[in-house]
């Protein structure tokens, strides 16, 4: 489980404990992977916690040993480690476009890999990778919606190579979910997203990080064992690259592609 110590993975990590897995807690934060790892071992379940950055290679292919030797195999991956800054498009620099894509793809990419070929390869398994909600793109977040875009990919161009070695490989793309990650963004996007998106939603409310990681467990599980290379959409039914459409805003000349003088008589009454 990357990302394990906060959130989702948290979450996830307690409820897979729950059904007797044994947990990798695998993050950059010690102190949350030994909170984490004591709060499941409280609980009688068995988890041990791993300081790595998915970003570094080296240390992801010793983790995975590492996890191996201790546990005896790895059943399951979830990259869920990820996180991005919100920008304008057009003032993303280079390098802070290539450090979210290296956190929210090429780290997955490395992991996937290494379990591939550290344990998978010869026993099967399934993985599950964390993405977001990125259809019709991800304004203000463009970086990290081009990366997610490409871990969708990458997970079914997976799911078709690896099924041949028993591994299932799928993707899961939460809404917005009210969570440790998301308190961290500043109060000022937290309000807008509180009450200028959500409310135009159609489940007009917040996922739970439970309510992902429910979607998590069924991925992981042989429930879904007929279940690969597609993407789990637990999100309220809420495209945020079409906010604007559900907004009912259909005085946004940009998006109609009609000023109002000329829009057609269909329109009419859709402000
Ligand atoms: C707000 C309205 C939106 C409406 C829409 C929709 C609803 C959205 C719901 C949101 C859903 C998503 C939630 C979550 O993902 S929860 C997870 C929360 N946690 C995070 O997001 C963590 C974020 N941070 C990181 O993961 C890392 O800091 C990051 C990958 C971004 C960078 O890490 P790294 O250590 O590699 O890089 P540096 O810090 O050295 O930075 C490198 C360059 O990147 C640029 N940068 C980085 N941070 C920022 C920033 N905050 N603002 C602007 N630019 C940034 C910068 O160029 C850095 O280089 P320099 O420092 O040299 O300038
Ligand atoms: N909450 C939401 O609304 C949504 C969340 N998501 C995604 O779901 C995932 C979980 O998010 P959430 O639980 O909300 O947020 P959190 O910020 O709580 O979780 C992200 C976790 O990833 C870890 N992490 C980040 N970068 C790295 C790295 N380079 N190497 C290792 N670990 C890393 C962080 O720990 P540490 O800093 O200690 O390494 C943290 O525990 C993220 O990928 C997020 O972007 C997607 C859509 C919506």
């Amino acid at each position: 489980m990357t990302g394990g110590g906060s959130g989702i993975g948290r979450c996830t990590a307690h409820e897979l404990a729950d059904l007797g897995a044994n947990v990798a807690i695998i993050g950059r934060k010690q102190e949350r992977l030994d909170n984490v790892t004591a709060e499941i071992r409280d609980d009688g379940g068995t988890a041990a916690s791993f300081n790595c950055d998915i970003r570094d290679e080296e240390r992801v292919k010793e983790v995975v040993a590492e996890v191996v030797e201790r546990f005896g195999g790895i059943h399951g991956l979830v990259n869920n480690a990820g996180g991005q800054y919100k920008s304008p498009l057009e003032e993303i620099s280079t390098k802070g476009f290539e450090a979210v894509v290296r956190n929210n793809l090429t780290g997955g990419f490395i992991f996937m890999r290494e379990v591939f070929n550290g344990y998978m390869k010869e026993h099967g398994g399934s993985i599950v990778n964390i993405i977001a909600d990125i259809w019709h793109g991800w304004p203000g977040f463009a970086h990290s919606g081009a990366a997610r875009g490409g871990m969708l990919t990458l997970s079914e161009s997976a799911a078709g190579e690896w099924a041949e070695y028993g591994i299932r490989v799928n993707a899961l793309a939460p809404g917005s979910i009210a969570s440790s990650g998301l308190d961290t963004y500043p109060e000022h996007q937290r309000s807008y997203i509180r009450n200028s998106v959500i409310p135009r939603q159609p489940l007009r409310r917040f996922g739970t990080e439970s309510e992902i990681s429910a979607g998590i467990v069924f991925l992981l599980s042989p429930a879904a064992a007929f279940v690969t290379g597609t993407c789990l959409r637990i999100d309220g039914a809420a495209p945020n690259g079409r906010r604007w459409v559900l907004n009912g805003s259909n005085n946004n000349e940009a998006y109609n592609g009609f000023h109002r003088a000329q829009r057609p008589k269909i329109l009419e009454g859709t402000d």
